[in-house]
């Protein structure tokens, strides 16, 4: 942020001209003495990609480096604003069948906003507050008395994540709104479902409380560099909810796409994180063994084996560790060429290593490493799980002559028989192949949330009713994707 003080007024540095439209023409947050027949904001959507790992994971919650990198599958939050008079928050994550509505005036203001707790959308917040959790805590934990208990944990996780963040950012004047997320992103898969959720609330509530300026083209580098890291630091606070010990790897490349190194050290610190400018197309398959898995799980099995086996678990971190920044110079170097035969080779060989690594961890699945032998046996590319492991996804590097791996017929390139009998066999064992670029942009905005298609063609509101009738991810991406090139997304862009 370059124009105003971090204090209390516009946040978000922004002029009073653009805060007043963000908001409607209506002050928020400070400003309590809104008059009733302003006209309300009108609805505005945000949006975050998944990522995938594709080495480091696990070592990473060690100090170790990762390299990970943003996919095309996303998630969108629209944000509808109600009148003042109606004093409620709803949560309607339809993914997860969630639709929960909360009085603003019965939530724990009091121990949010104490002088001695209360924390600023500028603090470097880098963990929970426990007497704040534990306040927060009876407002989730009589919600959804209907679902099953594991559905009523993931109730829990996803709306303790926006709760937390509500009630640090906002304060009991927050506008009433309703809050309609849509994924095309598994859950629970490996591909930072979660984080791209908390990067999308984050957001949204940093917006509304003006503590975020732009995106806008003129925007210097320097300015939308802080307002990325501002979104992060809170997604990360988000992330804690749901996973107790995340590295924060997901929400920075969820935050500012592209693809990056990433290794966290000293948790009371930022992360450092290398951008990674020229990251290669490379031909990937990415394929979900539909296990269900857990990351807190996967994540507390490797801190239980360090306690236990510390020297040997040493050794095999400090591997992988060698194994990314290995991938990384390789990468990087100049000799490096995405459609090399020898080039592939050694990077694939760095990832069957990681896999190997990751199953010594005791993170892999017999999921897994089915979908490892029938790669290896169709003798298509190299394979390793990405994300926390335990079931999820793998990414399989193929090997060249194998691509086209989207099996499109238009393509000059044949897709190989080989991966096509493969594509076959996993399908009919129950996998899923899911078709993604890497290495897009992070989190954007639609304000409002009204889509121009291209060719002149008429512009498109997207209202709750559209947002939520829209059939399965093809129709969420149809209607709002980032990907189907809808204009209108903005996005900050360092
Ligand atoms: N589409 C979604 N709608 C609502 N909450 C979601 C969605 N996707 C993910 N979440 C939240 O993230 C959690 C899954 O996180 P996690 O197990 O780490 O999966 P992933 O590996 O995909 O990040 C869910 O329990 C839920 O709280
Ligand atoms: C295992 C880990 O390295 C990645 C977890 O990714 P995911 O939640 O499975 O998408 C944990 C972390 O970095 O926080």
């Amino acid at each position: 942020m370059s124009t105003s003080s971090e204090g209390d007024a516009d946040a978000g540095g922004r002029t009073e001209s653009q805060a007043n439209s963000m908001n409607g023409k209506m002050h928020t947050g400070a400003s309590h003495s809104r008059k009733e027949s302003l006209p309300l904001a009108p609805p505005f959507m945000v949006s975050a990609p998944g990522k995938v790992i594709v080495f480091g994971e696990h070592a990473v919650v060690h100090g170790k480096a990762a390299m990970a990198a943003a996919i095309s599958l996303r998630s969108y939050l629209l944000v509808t604003t109600l009148s003042k008079s109606r004093r409620t928050i709803t949560l309607r994550f339809s993914d997860i069948s969630l639709d929960h509505t909360w009085n603003i005036d019965d939530l724990p203001w009091a121990a949010f906003s104490h002088p001695a707790r209360r924390k600023r959308y500028y603090d470097l917040v880098t963990k929970l507050d426990p007497e704040l959790v534990a306040a927060m805590q009876p407002h989730v934990s009589d919600m959804s008395p209907q679902a099953s208990s594991s559905e009523r944990k993931i109730h829990q996780a996803a709306a303790s994540t926006f709760l937390y963040l509500f009630l640090s950012l906002g304060s009991q004047h927050s506008q009433p709104c309703i809050y309609t997320l849509r994924s095309t992103i598994p859950i629970g898969a490996g591909l930072g479902s979660s984080a791209s959720t908390t990067v999308c609330i984050s957001t949204a509530l940093l917006l509304q409380c003006r503590a975020l300026s732009g995106p806008h083209p003129d925007q210097q580098s320097e300015e939308a560099e802080k307002q990325l890291e501002r979104i992060n630091r809170w997604a990360f606070v988000g992330e804690l909810l749901i996973h107790g010990n995340p590295s924060g790897v997901d929400n920075t490349v969820s935050t500012g796409g592209k693809a990056v190194l990433f290794k966290r050290v000293d948790y009371s610190q930022p992360p450092l994180v290398k951008p990674l400018r020229d990251f290669p197309e490379l031909p990937l398959l990415l394929v979900d063994t539909r296990q269900a898995k857990s990351t807190a799980a996967e994540v507390a099995k490797v801190a239980h084996l360090k306690k236990t086996h510390s020297g040997v678990t040493d050794h095999i971190l400090n591997a992988i560790d060698q194994i990314t920044e290995s991938a990384h110079a390789l990468i990087t170097s100049d000799d490096f060429d995405p459609d090399s035969p020898t080039s592939l080779q050694h990077l694939g060989e760095l990832m069957t290593v990681n896999h190997g690594l990751l199953s010594s961890l005791g993170v892999s699945h017999p999921k897994l490493e089915r979908l490892r032998y029938l790669v290896d046996r169709a003798d298509v590319g190299w394979t390793k799980l990405t994300g926390a492991g335990g079931g999820g996804c793998a990414i399989t590097l193929l090997k060249p002559n194998t691509s086209n791996m989207n099996g499109d017929s238009t393509s000059s390139q044949p897709q190989s028989s080989a991966l096509k009998a493969l594509e076959q066999v996993l399908e009919a064992e129950g996998y899923k192949k899911y078709e993604t670029t890497l290495g897009g942009d992070g989190v954007g905005i639609l304000w409002p949330a009204v889509l121009r298609g291209g060719n002149g063609e008429a512009a498109e509101e997207i209202d709750q009713e559209k947002f939520l009738g829209a059939d399965g991810r093809e129709g969420v991406e149809a209607l709002v994707g980032v990907a189907a090139g809808g204009e209108g997304w903005k996005f900050w862009r360092p």
